[in-house]
């Protein structure tokens, strides 16, 4: 897997997609997520693919443990780089996924990395408090979330920024803390409330950013991929 800033391809549909993607005359790092999974199923995956790029396939799994772990046998056949669940399923479903994962990873072929959420990147501490009932600090319930990924077997989490340096210090380098939430300075937060700019995820111990509207919604999108590179320094 390369280091490359992902791009959220959160577009309706295949057309829409292979539009933005034309622009680019190199391979990239690309996030499928629900709409365009949903909308186009396992096809959009195939022709990316055949494009070129590198996929994170991001459908936050979140069920009992059997059904994750039979929906993750589906998914390893795919060909994809990085998949996640959510790790408010807990243990035994991360488990599950897990297993489910290596049981259908093609022989041969390398078993996709599977990473875990631990609080979206649109909550804030006040909303998790009052809504999840969680009675810990935000940073208090995202190490949770991360040292029981890590105590399931899995690769990594979703985090944002803030919290990425206390990950790597509590689980280790080699566990990935992907992050969503970044936006160049001065840009626009939308629904995000833990935002980072890409220098400043890189200086804070990310190990791989998720950069969506910044560059889709951007009037010149390869020029602002290019800017966001420079500044997470690939
Ligand atoms: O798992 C994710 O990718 C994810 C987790 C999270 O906590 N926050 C988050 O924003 N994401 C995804 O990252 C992308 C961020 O998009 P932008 O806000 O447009 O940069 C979206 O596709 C989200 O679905």
């Amino acid at each position: 897997m390369s280091n490359k800033p992902i791009i959220a391809l959160d577009f309706p549909g295949e057309k829409e997609v292979f539009t933005f993607l034309n622009h680019f005359d190199e391979p990239l790092f690309v996030k499928i997520g629900m709409e365009l999974y949903y909308q186009e199923g396992p096809t959009i995956i195939e022709k990316v693919k055949e494009a070129g790029h590198e996929i994170f396939l991001d459908l936050k799994l979140h069920d009992i443990p059997n059904t994750v772990k039979s929906a993750m046998k589906r998914l390893a056949g795919l060909g994809v780089d990085l998949v996640n669940v959510h790790a408010a399923g807990g243990r035994a479903m991360m488990e599950g996924a897990l297993e489910g994962l290596e049981a259908g990873t093609p022989a041969g072929k390398t078993r996709p990395s599977l990473i875990a959420v631990t609080q979206l990147t649109s909550t804030t501490e006040e909303q998790m408090q009052l809504e999840q009932k969680i009675n810990l600090s935000l940073l208090g319930s995202v190490l949770h979330y991360a040292e029981l990924t890590k105590h399931a077997g899995l690769d990594g989490v979703v985090c944002s920024v803030h919290e990425a340096a206390a990950i790597r210090d509590l689980c280790g380098e080699s566990f990935l803390r992907v992050t969503p939430g970044i936006r160049l300075a001065g840009g626009e937060a939308h629904d995000q409330k833990r935002i980072a700019t890409p220098d400043g995820a890189k200086k804070d111990g990310s190990s791989l950013i998720v950069v969506g509207r910044a560059i889709t919604g951007a009037q010149d999108p390869v020029s602002a991929y290019r800017n966001v590179s420079k500044l997470w320094g690939e």
